[in-house]
């Protein structure tokens, strides 16, 4: 059974359709990476998923429960894309009332926990009224965690967060994890995606444009590696012979004697320039292979052109 299924999911809004018949598995356990350029259509689909916005045909699981369906609210947890909080509540009322409205009302106990887990326990009895953004922001994924759901939607949640704050989210992410929990988020954070999650899925003009881990993402786009040499001093007598070679494996190459950077379309190329190097008894004292970040692959940028 997966968390989320989808089949042909389509929203037109007149004749136009901005997402365009999805088909998506993401299975239990995972923290989904779920990204786009504004406008893609995530926001839509996620909010067709979570009930807000009726599709206009196919069709949708969540939790093995055929949707739209009331059943399968009490597990999952939804973050709002903006939060409107009662300013004259604190944090820990506001807790305490929306989830009073709920099937499985929370203790107090259970409120100052998970204020306590988005890193808010100082503010628990300051009124919304006077929270800033980034305080909302945490509130608001508590909201989406208080009743322990199995499946948590996560809109950008470390946006407008500081530094500090968004890697106590990120710990919370991976710890929702650790419990079995999926996670399925949005974020235009490259950096983060990369690091938290297990798949990643590229929305591009209401479809899905590229899906998988990082590994299958790089392997996908074949994209190339950089890779940085220090080595001993290439002889004058064969510097022009090296280069020219150098300059057939591989492009931007920029060499500043003992150092030596190169993009390289493969790794059976690391090997060959190693060998090359032994050959013309060069000493190779340090290798570093840097592979192309989230951000390069969401950039099409450094596609092998082999
Ligand atoms: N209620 C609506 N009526 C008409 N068009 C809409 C409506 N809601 C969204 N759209 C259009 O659907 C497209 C997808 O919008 P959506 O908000 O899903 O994108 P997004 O990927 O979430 O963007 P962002 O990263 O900016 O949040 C956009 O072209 C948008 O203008």
């Amino acid at each position: 059974m997966y968390a989320i299924e989808t089949n042909q999911l389509l929203k037109a809004y007149g004749s136009t359709p901005v997402v365009k018949g999805m088909n998506l598995h993401v299975a239990k356990g995972e923290i989904f990476g779920f990204l786009g350029r504004n406008g893609a259509g995530k926001s839509t689909f996620i909010n067709m998923l979570t009930g807000i916005v009726h599709p206009s045909s196919g069709e949708y699981s969540l939790l093995g429960i055929k949707g739209p369906n009331d059943r399968v609210k009490q597990h999952i947890g939804v973050m709002p894309d903006y939060s409107t909080f009662y300013p004259a509540l604190s944090a820990l009322e506001h807790l305490r009332f929306l989830s009073s409205l709920s099937k499985k009302p929370a203790t107090k106990e259970r409120c100052l926990e998970v204020l306590q887990q988005v890193g808010l326990e100082e503010h628990a009895r300051k009124k919304t009224a006077k929270f800033s953004f980034g305080m909302k922001k945490k509130l608001g994924i508590a909201q989406a965690i208080i009743h322990d759901p199995d499946l948590i939607f996560l809109d950008e949640p470390t946006s407008g967060i500081d530094a500090e704050s968004a890697l106590h989210i990120h710990q919370l992410i991976r710890q929702l994890h650790k419990n079995g929990k999926t996670v399925f988020m949005t974020s235009h954070n490259l950096d983060e995606v990369e690091k938290l999650c297990t798949r990643i899925a590229i929305m591009k003009d209401g479809q899905i444009d590229k899906i998988g881990t990082m590994d299958e993402l790089r392997a996908f786009y074949r994209s190339t590696l950089t890779v940085k040499i220090k080595h001993s001093p290439i002889p004058e007598s064969k510097y022009g012979i090296i280069t020219h070679w150098l300059q057939t494996i591989g492009t931007d190459m920029e060499i500043n004697n003992p150092y030596l950077s190169l993009n390289l379309p493969s790794e059976k190329r690391i090997a060959e320039l190693i060998h090359a190097f032994t050959e013309w008894k060069i000493d190779i004292f340090r290798v570093e292979v840097k592979e192309p970040s989230l951000e390069e692959i969401f950039m099409n940028k450094r596609i092998n052109k082999e």
